[in-house]
């Protein structure tokens, strides 16, 4: 069929690779373990795979995959950020006509156990569904473009957060109010500036995790201890005080569901005060919610450009 379209963009690879790396100390005994979830999309000269059946330019998925497994099996999968780095130059520098790998790496939670007191050497729990999340995109022409993030952590404070001054008119029915209930699941990253290579990545390997550390702290300090005029003004002072704590980072992201807590009226049973200052009982809501986002650069506007 003659044809006047062609392929303005293409990406392929293996999505959901999931992979558990231990880590045992033969001195101590005492073991760690790291489990991910991988994606590892790649891009390049593969468009006649697309427009005429073309395989002899594709790099099977399930190899992808293998070569996930090969790759944390012969390089440190901490920091995540190297591993993702690590991971995507393999393609650009083993396939000519690959040009660029897309790496997501989840880390999920395994927190080591404390048992009679003390660090067990080889047991851990999951304590929250709360996970690290690394997005590296390894390119031949732009280098190594990474973005590190939190997401899942959900927090909740019963006092400290208000929500007054908005626009009032015929379709307003919310009330003012100066306390209520604020609870969000965090998705909160940060963009590195751009590493010219590998080695670039391996020599700022000391900077991920207090960044991450970092990042998480103030994510927690800022919201408990915010008087919060919005969750729009609280999410803007997490991103500013993380430009300011991690210098190598370009732009701070977040993105917050408002997830509300309907206060209940129940006057109607025996004039029961449950409203106002009187609140006790609340109906948690799961839809829908408020989803706020933002992006936050250095320096002075003009620079506007979005990554959400
Ligand atoms: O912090 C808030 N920001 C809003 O934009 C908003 N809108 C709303 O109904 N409640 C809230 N709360």
């Amino acid at each position: 069929m003659a044809s006047s379209a062609y392929v303005s963009a293409a990406r392929y690879g293996k999505d959901n690779v999931r992979v558990l790396k231990t880590d045992r100390d033969a001195a101590t005994g005492v073991h760690t373990v790291t489990e991910m979830t991988v994606s590892c999309l790649l891009e390049g000269d593969i468009d006649v795979s697309y427009t005429k059946g073309d395989n002899s330019v594709v790099v099977a998925t399930d190899s992808i995959k293998n070569t996930i497994f090969i790759t944390a099996k012969q390089n440190p999968v901490n920091p995540p950020e190297l591993f993702a780095a690590i991971l995507g130059a393999h393609f650009i520098d083993t396939y000519s006509h690959i040009h660029a790998a897309n790496v997501k790496v989840i880390t999920h939670r395994w927190t080591r156990m404390t048992i009679r007191g003390k660090p067990h050497p080889h047991s851990f729990l999951r304590d929250g569904q709360e996970t690290r999340n690394v997005e590296a995109r390894v390119s031949r022409k732009d280098g190594i473009a990474i973005t590190s993030g939190i997401e899942g952590l959900t927090v909740l404070k019963s006092t400290g957060s208000a929500f007054h001054g908005f626009v009032r008119d015929e379709f307003t029915t919310l009330p003012e109010t100066w306390d209520r209930i604020l609870s969000t699941d965090v998705d909160a990253s940060w963009k590195w500036k751009p590493f010219a290579n590998v080695q670039a990545v391996r020599d700022a390997v000391s900077k991920f995790n207090p960044a991450w550390e970092e990042a998480r702290e103030i994510t927690l300090t800022r919201f408990a201890e915010d008087e919060s005029a919005s969750v729009q003004n609280t999410m803007y002072k997490m991103c500013e005080q993380i430009l300011a704590a991690v210098p190598d980072t370009e732009l701070v992201i977040y993105s917050l569901p408002n997830k509300h807590f309907f206060e209940l009226d129940l006057s109607w049973h025996k004039g029961i005060k449950n409203t106002g200052k009187d609140a006790e009982v609340y109906v948690p809501q799961s839809n829908p919610n408020g989803l706020i986002k933002c992006e936050v650069a250095r320096g002075s506007p003009p620079n506007r450009g979005s990554h959400l």
